[in-house]
């Protein structure tokens, strides 16, 4: 199999890029399609939807769907929804993601670590192939990957790697390669989620009931192994404990179904209706398992769920939003990589280990 071409390959030369250093975290996240515009939209849909991760039908039967119905109906719809939570920078999700890549770069150099942060796309750009690239031009020789998804599911992490692993089938210097499957049920994640709904509480008020609502997978991923319905449930649990809920008080739900098939239950825009006609008047509402603000929570639940929830009988519906780039979310990151890098290079070398490099590569450059 051909591998693409190597950068020259050159002895003990420093790494390049914004900081000399050769490790990296690669924050991953799903990708968001370029415009909201429904030929952007048939793009991002065509690749995402086109995922056997994603879509776990027979090939043949699910691209003739895919392509014969799906892909001439939906992005026309979806763009539309897009353009409802487009902002000048762009899709809200990418705009984060790129945030965040640059707060946690940061927050690892106050931690004294010597580390590269780049975003990257699972669908759409920019390309997690075309990043590795970028980072292996810059002398990156160790990667950590961290898919921006505290709850593991085939759909999403598993997709990821996949994709990395693409990569390194066509690549021939790889770097050292580490992921993070998980991180669902971290201290650190589920205090920067409980800090989010109290200073949401402090600033608004406390609604009667806390609804937390993950997006949904198929119910068959469930019963085939995925352990994404455990770990949505226990990120709940875990949150209601850290926020001293009693049972009664909050509630875990599973939103964005997508075709016919049964997803996980229950519901969330069935679950608020359903609140709302026993009488529950006020909710607040957050997304634990979206690391960003994006389609599914800003138009689904912000506005969609919203809507039907008031228009069933509620009264106020808060919506709390994603972690984002809220300081408590950036430590639960920075410490969540920085123990995934323990082992690798990232403190800068001592002024005598630099001299030893320097000569040795000088030497090694004489020899060659
Ligand atoms: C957070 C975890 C996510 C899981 C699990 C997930 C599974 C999943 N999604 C679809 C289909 C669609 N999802 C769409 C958008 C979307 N999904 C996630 C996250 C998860 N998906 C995010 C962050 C987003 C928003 C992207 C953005 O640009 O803001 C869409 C596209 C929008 C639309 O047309 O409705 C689809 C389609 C399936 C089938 C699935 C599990 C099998
Ligand atoms: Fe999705
Ligand atoms: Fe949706």
């Amino acid at each position: 199999m051909p591998f693409q071409p190597e950068p020259p390959y050159r002895h003990g030369s420093a790494p390049a890029g914004p900081i000399a250093t050769d490790v990296a975290v690669l924050l991953c996240n799903l990708g968001t399609p370029d415009a909201p515009t429904a030929p952007a939209l048939r793009r991002y849909l065509g690749q995402f939807l086109a995922d056997p991760r994603v879509v776990e039908i027979p090939r043949l039967v699910w691209m003739a769907i895919l392509h014969g119905i799906i892909l001439r109906v939906r992005p026309a719809k979806s763009a539309a929804k897009y353009a409802t939570v487009w902002t000048p920078e762009g899709s809200p999700l990418k705009v984060w993601t790129e945030k965040q890549a640059k707060l946690l770069q940061g927050q690892l150099g106050e931690r004294g670590l010597r580390v590269r942060v780049a975003a990257a796309m699972r669908y759409g750009q920019p390309a997690i192939g075309t990043v590795l690239d970028a980072l292996k031009r810059d002398g990156v020789k160790r990667v950590l990957v961290l898919p921006a998804y505290p709850q593991y599911s085939g759909a999403t992490t598993a997709s990821v790697i996949d994709d990395v692993a693409r990569w390194a089938l066509k690549t021939r210097h790889l770097p050292e390669l580490r992921f993070i499957n998980r991180y669902h049920d971290d201290a650190a994640y589920i205090n920067a989620l409980a800090a989010t709904v109290r200073e949401h509480w402090q600033r608004d008020g406390r609604a009667e009931k806390l609804v937390m609502s993950f997006h949904g997978m198929p119910e068959r991923t469930l019963h085939l192994g995925d352990p994404y319905h455990c770990e949505c449930l226990k990120t709940g649990r875990l949150l209601a404990e850290a926020l001293g809920l009693k049972p009664g008080e909050w509630k875990v739900t599973f939103q964005s179904r997508f075709g016919k098939a049964k997803w996980l239950e229950p519901y969330t825009e069935p679950s608020l209706i359903d609140l709302a006609q026993k009488g529950c008047k006020s909710v607040d509402v957050i997304c634990p398992g979206f690391a960003a603000d994006c389609l599914e929570t800003l138009e689904e639940i912000n506005q969609e769920a919203r809507e039907a929830f008031l228009h069933a009988g509620g009264q106020r519906f808060s919506y709390i939003p994603c972690l984002n780039d809220h300081p408590s979310g950036m430590r639960a990151l920075a410490a969540l990589a920085e123990r995934h890098l323990q082992g690798w290079p990232t403190t800068p070398p001592s002024p005598d280990a630099l001299a030893l490099q320097q000569e040795r590569a000088r030497a090694a450059g004489a020899s060659a």
